[in-house]
């Protein structure tokens, strides 16, 4: 417990800091909280907490981070046994701060999660404060915030170390941090954590760049040959032309300062010549490979600086850059984005399992394209040839479902067809079988359908012998079903027996591929003539949420291709729900209200989702902080809490 004097304290330590006097603080501490005051808007006296994001918001940016997850969790296992016993909490996180993985003691777990030291937890500096974690990201490298250092005195009895994990271009990919909720009060005591966990990045940073560069020349140097071979201090990975394609922060310093570049974090490097850099030629790196003991050294070019190398040609061999491209996707799945990472990643899994004889579970929000991609997967297997049949579990009235899903003998209840019918289930044999809204089927027939999934056959209403079944079920939800199982909504066996890989498909606001979705969207509807996008009308649709994702967008566009003239889509094309404030629509039609009253609500309803942090509304939104403060005064509304605006 931290006792109010302290917290009073603290808050006072942080002002008078703001306010100039810094003698008792790291520079790098004193700007963080200044930019927590003027640029995040947050207030000391009220201390910031740690947001924590649901569970399928997380499984979403696990399944961004995935490669990285594995790649960095043997590096974090190692680490947890180093520093075994000391009371440190690992955490990972992702590029905004966001926990994606954690090692900690559970014996400690309420505690640590009460600290906000657990999975979900959001450690940016513009939600938390001055933190290891959030600093580190807005420093762009390792740092120790201790106790007080840190702007929420809701944090000042914890000790961070973060270190950030670049990836192969230069951009912080995740950070890692050890954190512990008790610790010696000199910062001192935290240096060698910080030792600890910068090894550790830079290992993981190795690693990615052999998984990720086979295709790839890599080369390790270091200034000793020692450790060349097994832990080098700088890597580099080169494509068939001797252009650079990846490196990791130590070459990347290096090289920065031997082109006297600005310390960026972009990928500045990225294509530069390997004959630009060094000493030395493209062929040459063929006898380096030869040596067998890595005794042969390279001159870097501009300061002559030597160093140990060992060249590791391309372990798979093809011609150019392989690891950024986009490996070869089925026709149908191709279709599904251009580029976005996360999908990439769904596309080739589900590449890998198109003919795999395991259900698939594809979890995702409304209209992000579940059931497109569904088909997309049909398609693409050995199926494709056979029936693709589409059922929606929440659309059915409870009494036609049965008879509807299984089918019926003749006669076999008044009203039936007097020939029987062929339910939709055997429609699908040989094919595929979707089951939309699996979440909402009823639990009655969740039992019918788990005997289908379990038997691989079906008896028709009314019928005494099975029919053998042959389909491929892909069922999709936006529904949090392990929530479900906990609540007795939904059958867990169900679950495990649909669930044979889960594929999560990310909401449209974090899709990178916005642009190429508008112009394909457009191209669907217009072949022949494309109507094109002003600048304006374009960034508007790049700025809204999409609450309602692909089939939103979807549906401005229709709209606005219909009222469009002269091949031109301008803003005022646009319906309103797209400019100013982004309402969700169930929001807007619930309410009778004028628009002036509707929007006012909405932005209150967004305000006190986020505890009145106008940073994180304005961020939601997808506006400045400054158009918030100005809508709130418009509309009247004042925060609960004075002091946090
Ligand atoms: N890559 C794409 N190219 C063209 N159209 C797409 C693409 N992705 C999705 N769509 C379209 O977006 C709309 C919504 O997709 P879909 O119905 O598959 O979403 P969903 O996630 O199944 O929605 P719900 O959860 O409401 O069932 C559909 O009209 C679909 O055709």
């Amino acid at each position: 417990m931290i006792g109010q004097n302290n917290r009073n304290a603290h808050v006072a330590d942080v002002i008078k800091a703001t306010e100039g006097d810094t003698t008792n603080y790291d520079s790098i501490i004193t700007d963080s909280w200044r930019r927590c005051i003027q640029e995040h808007q947050l207030n000391p006296v009220t201390a910031p907490e740690v947001y924590v994001h649901t569970s399928a918001q997380l499984r979403e940016r696990q399944q961004r981070m995935e490669d990285i997850l594995r790649t960095a969790r043997f590096g974090l296992e190692t680490l947890h046994r180093q520093i075994a016993g000391l009371g440190y909490t690992i955490l990972l996180t992702d590029a905004q701060g966001i926990t994606i993985d954690f090692i900690g003691d559970p014996a400690f777990e309420t505690e640590l999660r009460h600290a906000g030291l657990y999975l979900g937890a959001e450690w940016s500096e513009s939600l938390a404060g001055t933190n290891g974690v959030g600093t580190c990201i807005a420093n762009g490298k390792g740092l120790i915030v201790h106790q007080g250092d840190h702007f929420s005195a809701n944090h000042i009895n914890l000790t961070c170390t973060a270190v950030p994990i670049f990836d192969p271009q230069g951009q912080i990919a995740a950070v890692l941090d050890i954190s512990a909720l008790r610790s010696p009060e000199e910062k001192q005591s935290q240096h060698l954590a910080l030792a600890l966990v910068t090894h550790c990045a830079h290992q993981v940073e190795n690693a990615t760049l052999f998984n990720h560069f086979n295709r790839n020349w890599i080369l390790k140097f270091s200034s000793s040959p020692e450790f060349l071979c097994v832990d080098p201090e700088y890597v580099l990975a080169l494509d068939e032309d001797g252009l650079i394609t990846g490196f990791n922060n130590r070459t990347a310093l290096l090289l920065r300062h031997e082109f006297g570049l600005a310390p960026v974090k972009g990928g500045d490097l990225k294509g530069r010549a390997f004959e630009d850099v060094f000493d030395c030629t493209l062929e040459k790196l063929g006898n380096f490979a030869r040596l067998s003991h890595p005794r042969a050294t390279i001159k870097l070019k501009h300061s002559g600086t030597i160093l140990f190398l060992q060249a590791i040609p391309p372990t798979v061999s093809v011609r150019g850059p392989a690891s950024t491209s986009m490996p070869k996707m089925p026709e149908p799945l191709a279709n599904f984005t251009k580029g976005d990472p996360a999908v990439v990643t769904v596309l080739e899994r589900a590449a890998k399992l198109a003919d795999a004889p395991i259900s698939l579970l594809i979890q995702g929000e409304t209209g992000t394209g579940k059931e497109y991609f569904a088909r997309a997967v049909h398609d693409s297997s050995a199926r494709s040839h056979k029936e693709f049949v589409a059922i929606n579990c929440a659309a059915f009235p409870e009494s036609l479902i049965e008879s509807e899903l299984f089918g019926y003998e003749a006669g076999a209840f008044t009203g039936a067809q007097s020939k029987g019918k062929q339910g939709l289930v055997a429609q699908a044999n040989g094919g595929t079988l979707f089951l939309d809204e699996i979440g909402d089927m009823p639990l009655m027939l969740q039992t019918r359908l788990l005997r289908v999934l379990a038997e691989r056959e079906i008896i028709p209403v009314g019928a005494t012998r099975p029919i053998k079944l042959d389909v491929r079920v892909i069922a999709a939800t936006h529904r949090n079903l392990t929530a479900m199982i906990k609540t007795g909504q939904f059958r867990e066996d169900l679950y495990y027996r649909l669930n044979g890989f889960e594929l999560i498909l990310p909401a449209l606001r974090d899709r990178s591929d916005i642009e190429w979705l508008i112009e394909r969207l457009i191209r669907l509807r217009c072949p022949t003539a494309p109507p094109v996008l002003t600048p304006e009308a374009a960034s508007a649709l790049y700025r809204y949420r999409w609450p309602g994702n692909v089939r939103e967008l979807k549906n401005v566009l229709d709209f606005a291709l219909a009222v469009c003239s002269k091949g031109v889509v301008s803003i005022d094309d646009l319906p309103s729900s797209v400019l100013g404030i982004s309402m969700r629509p169930m929001e807007r039609s619930q309410t009778d209200d004028s628009p002036v009253d509707s929007e006012a609500a909405s932005l209150r309803t967004h305000l006190a989702r986020r505890h009145w942090n106008v940073t994180q509304v304005a961020r939601d939104l997808n506006v400045d902080r400054t158009t918030i403060h100005r809508r709130m005064k418009r509309f009247g509304i004042v925060a609960p809490n004075q002091c946090v605006e």
